[in-house]
């Protein structure tokens, strides 16, 4: 649906171009949700606003539904920008106009006949829940109702593909939580794609499918989410299981961290490994998250006990991913 290939774009010349991203790939398949997480700085902006050219490119390719957006202007940008819905941090709601009317805008603008308009504007105001303020005006509203506003004029021409700029980075954890499942509502129901950057772990842990992680304008990992968390190696798992950065260990322990992913988070490991090989085992740190229906976990321990390498070997034998640190 969205296929991005080295693109790169530099602010200025000379000596103070700044590179804001570096030949930068990724793909995203139609009725996905996508996120690009990184650090403030990191280029996740100017990726996102490049994809409907809010940004032009310095060089690379941006395809959206098979339209190579690079090559348009004028109207056929417009008009190409009229399948891509955008929605904003600060949700950019017009403060004249009530929130049907800031609905209703797009819908104008594509020439909508005023029956038309009302009937399009009704249906939307229903899909974000907020059929009681129609007429209320956008300082009316909390952030969480702001955002649905700039949801539903987002979606008033029913586009293919919806890019969120950091939608919920103004909201707080329970109204982010609740526009996250209006996005995940929508892409399940109306198969909408979604291309959303953010700096918020948990907005990937909620309702990615994809995520690619962008340091100073580099894509540096990209994949599936439950895939990435279950690689230990990989900076997603590293930043979804921190480890402790140091750990006295006890005379003869072993320290193993081990990743659990799939069925397996479901087993009774620990107290199989326990009984099976007289281990003593002292955690040091452990968690389990979930992705959709799959549950992926890191636990580190200490191991004491004669039979460490038989054990290592039976927790290898279940699939499970065993690292031995000391
Ligand atoms: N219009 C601009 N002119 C010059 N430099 C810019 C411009 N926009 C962004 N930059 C620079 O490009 C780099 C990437 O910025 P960008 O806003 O895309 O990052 P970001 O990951 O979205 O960060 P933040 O979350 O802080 O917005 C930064 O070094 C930034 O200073």
């Amino acid at each position: 649906m969205i296929t991005i290939s080295d693109l790169s774009k530099v602010y200025g010349q000379g000596e103070k171009a700044i590179v804001a991203l570096d030949k930068v790939s990724l793909e995203v398949p139609k009725g996905e949700i996508f996120g690009v997480l990184g650090q403030s700085g990191a280029g996740k902006s100017t990726l996102i606003r490049c994809v409907n050219l809010l940004e032009r490119p310095s060089s690379g390719s941006i395809f959206v539904n098979g339209q190579e957006m690079t090559t348009l202007g004028g109207s056929a940008l417009r008009q190409a920008r009229q399948h891509i819905g955008m929605i904003f941090q600060h949700f950019n709601l017009l403060s004249s106009r009530t929130i049907a009317d800031n609905i209703a805008f797009p819908l104008e603008v594509m020439g909508y006949s005023r029956t038309a308009c009302q009937q399009r504007v009704k249906e939307l105001l229903a899909l974000v829940g907020l059929e009681q303020r129609a007429n209320a005006y956008p300082a009316q509203l909390s952030g969480g109702q702001k955002q649905r506003v700039g949801i539903a004029r987002a979606l008033a021409g029913q586009p293919e593909v919806l890019l969120s700029d950091e939608a919920t980075s103004a909201l707080d954890p329970q109204t982010t939580h609740s526009i996250l499942e209006l996005l995940q509502d929508l892409n399940r129901r109306m198969g909408l794609t979604i291309l959303l950057i953010t700096h918020e772990m948990g907005v990937v842990k909620q309702i990615c499918h994809q995520v690619a992680i962008l340091e100073a304008g580099k894509l540096v990992e990209q994949g599936r989410v439950g895939d990435l968390a279950a690689r230990p190696e990989s900076r997603l798992a590293q930043s979804l299981f921190p480890r402790p950065q140091s750990y006295a260990a006890q005379p003869g322990a072993r320290v193993v961290t081990i990743s659990f992913a799939g069925n397996s988070a479901d087993e009774p490991v620990l107290s199989n490994l326990i009984r099976r090989f007289d281990l003593n085992v002292n955690i040091l740190s452990g968690n389990i998250e979930k992705f959709g229906e799959q549950r992926v976990g890191q636990l580190q321990a200490e191991f004491v006990g004669e039979q460490f390498e038989q054990a290592v070997d039976y927790l290898r034998s279940l699939g499970l991913r065993v690292e031995v640190n000391n």
